[in-house]
């Protein structure tokens, strides 16, 4: 089954530039409303007037939102809300590579989501008087395989897989359905950070390699349209390589029963 996307409105954290503008981008060609929402209030400013410019002023608001706040993650849904009168689809992508300050990765990457994942609940289950909806979540391949060079930043990731899948055996009281999507390397600013840290851990031939099959950031965004579009497979991983067809990534069965 097909969710339509058009005329819903969407929060997408973490969205002044990089996967999450795109993925802004492409939800407003679909027809949704678009919360951009970030830290970096400038760019957030700027990325914000050129959708307006493109798609129409009042498509489009830019909403502070530092997610390891408290009071800024409830403001963003609450003024969301104020602004479009529902919020259908959250995409929880705001995140961080920094393995010297891993508290704070730790801190964005995993409790700022889980934070806003309890909010999207909050304000869309169907038990708390919502209309359902959707959440997608930024995991990585780092969250389904170890990494030598990004300890902390691979832990992180597998916790928001962890956290995804785990949602998805309560979805059918909330009818809000959670999916999360495993990218591969993709070129932005923080795959560049990722290049200049792991310099002393990884040869510089397997880098090249790596960097030599960066994902596009429009291809991220597709995938994520996907995941929002696609009512069937609530719950799973979607594994963005640009080594096979993108699938849902199958983890083996751990119980015998
Ligand atoms: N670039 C890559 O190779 C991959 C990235 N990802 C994930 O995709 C997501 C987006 O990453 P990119 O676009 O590559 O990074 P980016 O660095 O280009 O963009 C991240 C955005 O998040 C914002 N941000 C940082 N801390 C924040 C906070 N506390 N609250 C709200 N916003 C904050 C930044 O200001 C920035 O606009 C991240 O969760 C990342 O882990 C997943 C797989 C691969
Ligand atoms: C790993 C942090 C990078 C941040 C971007 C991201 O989220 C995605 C990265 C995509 C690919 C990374 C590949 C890393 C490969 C090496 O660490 C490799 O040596 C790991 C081998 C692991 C194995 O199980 O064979």
């Amino acid at each position: 089954m097909t969710y339509d996307i058009k005329g819903k409105t969407a929060i997408v954290t973490g969205s002044a530039r990089g996967i999450g503008k795109c993925i802004c981008s492409d939800l407003l060609k679909k027809g949704a409303n678009v919360v951009v929402s970030d830290t970096a209030e400038d760019v957030g400013n700027e990325t914000t007037a050129e959708f307006q410019k493109e798609f129409g002023e009042s498509r489009v608001v830019f909403i502070r939102c530092n997610v390891t706040k408290e009071e800024d993650l409830q403001n963003l849904y609450s003024k969301a809300i104020a602004t479009f009168g529902y919020v259908d689809i959250v995409v929880n992508n705001a995140g961080i590579l920094n393995e010297e300050n891993w508290k704070l990765m730790m801190e964005i990457n995993v409790t700022g989501l889980i934070r806003s994942c309890q909010l999207a609940l909050d304000n869309m289950s169907t038990k708390n008087k919502g209309k359902g909806g959707v959440v997608v979540n930024l995991a990585s391949v780092a969250g389904l395989m170890a990494g030598e060079g990004s300890k902390v930043y691979h832990a992180s990731k597998h916790a928001v897989y962890g956290y995804t899948r785990s949602q998805y055996l309560t979805q059918g009281t909330d009818n809000v359905r959670f999916n999360c999507v495993c990218p591969f390397l993709v070129d932005t600013a923080l795959a560049q950070d990722w290049d200049n840290s792991n310099r002393t851990f990884l040869t510089s031939d397997l880098i090249e390699k790596l960097k030599a099959h960066m994902l596009k950031t429009e291809d991220i965004a597709e995938a994520v349209i996907f995941l929002i579009e696609d009512e069937s497979n609530a719950g799973k991983a979607y594994l963005v390589t640009p080594f096979q067809k993108w699938d849902y990534y199958e983890q083996p069965s751990v119980l015998p029963f």
